[in-house]
Order: structure tokens, then sequence, then C-alpha cells
């Protein structure tokens, strides 16, 4: 039996995502939670969830419930609750109205959900996960976010696009934040098994307009739809699998990285990690010179961020 809880299940990408998640094979309870008063909400998308559940012939139980005790018996809790950035902010500007939110949240899943595994999706998203892995109590392993994830999702594509190749023929990785300083790993990137750059057309490859689209793609979804729903709620319910089935994949999550890359670390940020039903673990990893100049400067960001994140949390709550 496997129960995936939502946290932030009314949003516009919590309720997708509760929609992607009710479709994995082995899933038998989503649970949809928010907060009081969000009781008509929560009820009319369990329906509607049903509803689609019975379409497609699965018979996943859909629930719902505001009270932080339900969150207990789950295996995975997906917690998508916050603001979302509006045009022209960076996802930086959201980071202590958010952990405003999540800290509260993390310590109620670590009080009824010790066991659970938690896939942070909040942004920024580094930040979170480091505010939830120190609210919740729980280890480094059962705490991890959407991460660098869906950037390398969205590079790959433009990689297949570019070479004409199918998608599942590209393997590639960004680390770093799921922001700005996010580093692509041209190293580790590879078409049909063959290193991109022992292939000819690398020399012309627009490296830079592919980063920077990936970069940009949130801010443009953002601009002209108003939310990102469909590639993270796809994204989520990959890595919500990858741990109910116990896939032991590696994926490029944000994960809190000790020394697994150089003996950089002492932040939660986008690394190859090892998935499964135990949780995330980095994998130790040797990148090309001019990656690990950008993945230091990344860490170093994140790891500011977020321990001005925390001295402010620490003033807020001393303050009463
Ligand atoms: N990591 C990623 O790749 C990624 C992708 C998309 C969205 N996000 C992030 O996910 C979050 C949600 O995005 P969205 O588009 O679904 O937003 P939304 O406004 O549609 O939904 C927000 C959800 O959070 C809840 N919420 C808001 N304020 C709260 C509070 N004070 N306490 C408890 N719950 C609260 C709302 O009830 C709602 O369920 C944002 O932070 C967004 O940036 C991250
Ligand atoms: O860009 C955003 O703010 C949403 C999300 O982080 C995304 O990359 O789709």
């Amino acid at each position: 039996m496997s129960k995936v809880t939502i946290i932030g299940a009314t949003g516009r990408l919590g309720s997708f995502a509760s929609h992607a998640i009710s479709g994995i094979p082995h899933v038998d309870e989503v649970m949809l939670a928010g907060r009081p008063g969000r009781e008509n909400s929560l009820m009319a998308l369990s329906h509607d969830l049903t509803d689609s559940c019975a379409a497609r012939g699965t018979g996943t139980k859909i629930t719902w419930s505001t009270s932080p005790a339900d969150y207990a018996g789950s295996d995975v809790i997906v917690v998508t609750s916050g603001v979302p950035r509006k045009e022209g902010q960076d996802r930086t500007d959201l980071a202590l109205e958010n952990a405003r939110i999540i800290a509260p949240i993390a310590e109620q899943i670590g009080k009824y959900a010790p066991d659970a595994i938690i896939l942070m999706i909040t942004n920024p998203v580094d930040v979170m996960t480091a505010v939830a892995l120190r609210y919740s109590g729980m280890e480094p392993r059962q705490v991890f976010g959407l991460g660098t994830h869906l950037d390398s999702m969205r590079l790959k594509v433009l990689i297949a696009r570019y070479f004409q190749v199918h998608v599942s023929e590209v393997h590639t990785r960004i680390i770093g934040e799921h922001g700005e300083s996010m580093v692509p790993l041209w190293s580790a990137t590879t078409i049909g098994g063959i290193r991109i750059s022992n292939l000819p057309a690398f020399s012309d490859l627009p490296m830079d307009e592919m980063v920077d689209r990936v970069k940009n793609s949130g801010s443009f979804i953002i601009k002209n739809s108003g939310a990102t729903v469909y590639g993270p709620g796809d994204a989520i319910a990959t890595l919500v699998q990858t741990i109910i089935g116990n896939e032991n994949r590696i994926l490029t999550v944000s994960s809190y990285v000790r020394s697994e890359v150089h003996d950089i670390g002492d932040t939660c940020i986008g690394v190859p990690a090892r998935i499964n039903r135990e949780g995330v673990v980095p994998v130790s990893i040797r990148i090309e010179d001019a990656e690990l100049a950008a993945f230091g400067a990344s860490v170093e960001k994140i790891r500011a961020l977020t321990r001005n994140i925390f001295e402010k949390m620490d003033e807020l709550r001393s303050s009463g």
C-alpha cells in the first residue's frame, strides 16, 4: 500500500501534480492536503480526480484533509504550498515569504509522518528544501527538492531537436541552483551514448542560447499563461514514481550535499542523486574545471541565501 500526500493541492501546480500522481502504478491513495478554509475546494478536487480515476479505469483512492495529523502513513509528501513569482520577479525574491509558510508545514510533517520522504517544490526550491530539512528534523536522505531536474529536461529537449534525434537518445544534466546560476554539464552530455563534444556538430552548437532559453523558460510561461503547471507536474510524478517503484534512477534534484562534488557542499542544491524507496543520496562526481568554478559560485550563492533566511527566521521566532 502506498500513500502520497500533496500539500498545496488546491494550487495550480498542486492540482495538476495530484492528477499526474493519481495515475502512477502502485500508488493506492492520493491525499489532497490544504489549509483550514479550503475544505470545499479540496472536496471538489477529490471528486473530480475520483472521476478521472474512474475514467482511466484505475482504483486509486482520492482523499482530502485539512488536518496535519492525516499526513500519518504517507510514503511521499509533495509540498507545493506557497506563493509563486509574478512577472519580473526572481524566484529568490520569494525566499522569506515562502520560508514562513514552509517551516510550520515541515514541522508538522516531522511530527506526524517522520518516516515519509518529502519532495519540495515551492520556490526558491533549493532554499525551501533546506528549510524543510531544518524544520522537519528529518534525515537528509528523506528531504529533497525538484531542483534542476526540470531544467535538465528542458535542455534535453532542445538538444534532441537540434540534433534531430529522439529525446531518449540524449542524456544531459544541469546542476546547481534552480535559477540564474544553474550550470549545464556538457561534460556529462551524450547523444546515442557518444559524448557530445566528440560529435563534429558540437563546435556549432548554440550552447549559450540553449542555456538562456532554459533559464528563461519559467518566466516566459508565467508571463504568457500565468503559471508553469504541466512540465513541473509531470516531473513531480516521475520523481514520485522513482521512489514508489524503488527504481534507483539517478536524477538531478536538490539534495543536501556534503562533499560529493569535489568536496564542495554544506547546502541543498541540484546534483545527480540516486533515488529509491529509502530516499535520495547524492552521487559522488568529478566535473571539468570551468563547470566546477561555476558550480562553486552557485553553491556559495545558495548557501549564503539559505543562511540569511535561517537567521531571519530565528529573529522572527525569537521576537514571537
Ligand atoms: N520547483 C519548480 O520547478 C516549480 C515549478 C512550478 C511552481 N513552483 C512553485 O510552487 C509554488 C506553487 O505554485 P502555484 O503556481 O501552484 O501557486 P498557486 O498560487 O496556484 O498555489 C499556491 C498553493 O499554496 C497555498 N498557500 C498559499 N499561501 C499559503 C499559506 N500562507 N499557507 C499555506 N498554504 C498556502 C495555496 O492555498 C495554494 O494551494 C510556488 O512557490 C511556485 O514558485 C515550483
Ligand atoms: O519559473 C518559475 O517560477 C516556476 C518554476 O520554477 C519553473 O521553472 O517552471
